[in-house]
């Protein structure tokens, strides 16, 4: 039985259930539950807070966990990263009043708050800046009001918290993150473990391509295929008028409609562009 760690709350916590879900796994129907068994995959889903998920897979208690980078960077879990999963991005920046220091090397002396104490007090250290760095749990924003902090380093995905709070983002990025899968350090291969991942893989180019089908003369289609090379090599099939071929070919789904006009210049006709549902690549 694989036993893999799922965040329960959070930002993580609802694209993560989607990603699994879409692997072809069981999903909990109730927030509350705290344990899932999916028996037909032999795996066990354990819902935690996201920040406690890198210690239960660091010890070894769980398998694989899905967590942030910046989650698994802060705590000092004995875990790496092995797999990246495309959302949850966020920065870890620095910010402060407008009028305060402009960058860390005007950290010291100062005091810095955070939830992120385990990565932005090595991080400073590393500036050579003597900085007091405070932990608090959430809302560190509001520590600069308060008094409590100079500056604050904190979680900026569009920015409108920092703006909101009239604060500035200061100095360069501490750490750039997104969703990961994460194992003990050091483990061991194990087939399972290998089957988890190539589900997840999957999802990512499920999500991350479309299949493009198109219909082009003969003595085109090196030129058709420059545009749609595929991942590997686009499969060219003949049609029963000979002077033309047809082409099955992935493609990025965010280049689609670009590959579409260029085709569509070239001569192909009949372009379609198919949604995939899952894949082993
Ligand atoms: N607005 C956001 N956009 C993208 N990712 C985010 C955002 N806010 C947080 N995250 C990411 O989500 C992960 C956990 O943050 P989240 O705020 O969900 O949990 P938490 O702060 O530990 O828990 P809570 O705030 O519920 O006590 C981190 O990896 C963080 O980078
Ligand atoms: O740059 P933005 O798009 O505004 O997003 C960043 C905000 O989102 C997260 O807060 P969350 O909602 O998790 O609250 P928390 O501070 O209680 O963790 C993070 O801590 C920032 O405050
Ligand atoms: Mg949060």
């Amino acid at each position: 039985m694989l036993r893999i760690a799922v965040p329960n709350k959070g930002a993580l916590s609802e694209p993560a259930v989607a990603m699994l879900h879409e692997a072809g796994y069981r999903q909990r129907m109730d927030r509350r539950e705290l344990v899932l068994l999916d028996s037909d995959n032999n795996v066990e889903f354990f819902f935690l807070r996201p920040r406690d998920i890198a210690v239960y897979v660091g010890s070894g208690k769980l398998d694989v966990g899905l967590t942030g980078r910046d989650l698994l960077v802060d705590s000092t879990a004995d875990a790496e990263e092995i797999l990246q999963l495309g959302f949850a991005a966020s920065t870890l920046r620095f910010a402060t009043r407008p009028g305060g220091p402009r960058d860390v090397t005007e950290f010291g002396g100062l005091t810095i708050a955070t939830s992120f104490d385990g990565v932005v007090a090595p991080y400073l250290e590393r500036q050579g800046v003597q900085a007091s760095v405070v932990h608090l749990d959430g809302a560190v924003e509001t520590a600069i009001k308060l008094g409590v902090a100079d500056v604050i380093a904190d979680v900026v995905e569009t920015g409108t918290t920092l703006r909101n709070a009239g604060l500035e983002i200061v100095g360069d990025p501490v750490l750039e993150s997104e969703a990961v899968v994460i194992r003990r350090r050091g483990d061991a291969e194990d087939p399972r473990v290998a089957q988890f991942l190539r589900r997840l893989q999957g999802v990512l180019v499920a999500r991350r391509y479309v299949m493009m089908d198109y219909d082009i003369r003969a003595e085109l289609v090196e030129q058709a295929i420059a545009l749609t090379p595929g991942l590997e090599s686009p499969t060219v099939s003949p049609l029963h008028d000979r002077g033309w071929v047809a082409v099955r070919s992935m493609v990025p789904t965010r280049e689609a409609q670009r590959v579409m006009d260029g085709l569509y210049d070239l001569g192909a006709r009949a372009i379609l562009t198919t949604q995939i549902h899952a894949c082993r690549l």
